[in-house]
């Protein structure tokens, strides 16, 4: 059980709205099914999904990013209400948002961490929703606590973003230090870090962060051969990084996509992956991979353009949610 102070609140029902039946059919959407939870102490009795929303910006802010993405959560559940349901049989639950009080960002990933611990103890498939990209320190180091007392078990991290967040932590976590703080963890208590990212664009990452990258033996693929074109290579290499590790975790960064589709975050750039490109390697991850939790970072809805980025997110999570 969670026990330091209550971060965790109860979403507005209002967010979960939508069409209601079309006429005579007899139609279901996300906002039907969606059940809301009081607190995290639920044991699955059947295959079930649990939404967990990070509202945090500090990690942001800390980064010298555009705040903005404590929305980011609410944002993703009011596209995603609107969504209709196919081939889904597992429960579908909403957690609720985590949020950050007094610029705690260390508290708020702890808190996390325990959030993602306790749904994977009680069966539960973890759909985190950012929120800052801090959000998967948290999300992550629950998961892996979870397999750690099942017993052993390498967890590799897939990545997509234009981004490597392997900033040093100089003195405080943020946004652009999260897999160095998870490296950091790992690293402490012997285990090791294994890491993929996909879409790492130049313009975005200085020379110096590369360099860290080589160091700490980062696999990685530029935008530039993210492309559907190149589809088998990106194939073969995520088949040698599966072959590595016993589960994945999947974490998205919407600046990974192109700005055409996904204005709404931080750091937007032009470059980025096409939507179909994502939806591909997804679908080869599960198939090929035990995934076993996974996070949507960086949504900022103050720069959303009629909900381009939201409903890209909202997409991703039903997606996801399908796959698992
Ligand atoms: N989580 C975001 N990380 C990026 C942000 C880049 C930017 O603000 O331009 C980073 O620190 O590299
Ligand atoms: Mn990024
Ligand atoms: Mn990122």
């Amino acid at each position: 059980m969670i026990e330091t102070k209550e971060l965790l609140h109860k979403v507005s029902a209002a967010l979960w709205q939508g069409r209601e039946n079309d006429g005579s059919l007899d139609c279901e959407y996300w906002h039907h099914r969606i059940r809301l939870q009081e607190n995290l102490a639920l044991e699955s009795v059947s295959p079930s999904i649990g939404l967990l929303g990070y509202a945090v910006d500090e990690g942001v802010r800390r980064n010298q990013g555009r705040e903005g993405a404590i929305n980011g959560p609410d944002a993703i559940r009011n596209r995603l209400a609107k969504i209709p349901i196919h081939n889904q049989e597992k429960d579908l639950l909403d957690f609720g948002n985590i949020c950050c009080e007094d610029r705690d960002l260390e508290t708020a990933q702890a808190y996390l961490r325990k959030a993602t611990h306790q749904l994977k103890t009680n069966g539960i498939f973890p759909i985190v929703l950012g929120g800052g990209h801090d959000i998967t320190y948290g999300s992550y180091m629950g998961v892996r606590d979870y397999i750690k007392s099942k017993g052993e078990g390498k967890i590799g991290i897939l990545n997509f973003d234009a981004h490597f967040d392997l900033r040093p932590m100089v003195d405080k976590p943020t946004s652009g230090t999260v897999f160095n703080q998870i490296y950091y963890d790992l690293r402490k208590e012997g285990e090791e870090f294994e890491y993929f990212v996909l879409g790492i664009q130049e313009q975005g990452n200085s020379k110096a962060l590369f360099d860290v990258a080589k160091d700490l033996g980062t696999d990685f693929m530029t935008n530039f051969e993210c492309e559907l074109s190149n589809i088998s290579k990106v194939q073969n290499r995520l088949k040698q990084f599966i072959n590595k590790i016993d589960y994945l975790y999947i974490t998205i960064d919407l600046d990974g996509f192109s700005s055409a589709y996904a204005p709404g975050v931080s750091a937007p750039s032009p470059l980025g992956f096409e939507p179909k490109f994502v939806w591909i390697v997804l679908d080869f991850v599960a198939k090929n991979a035990e995934v076993v939790g996974c996070d949507i970072a960086e949504l900022n809805p103050k720069f959303d353009i009629d909900n381009h980025t939201a409903s890209l997110a909202a997409r991703l999570v039903d997606f996801l949610a399908i796959q698992k």
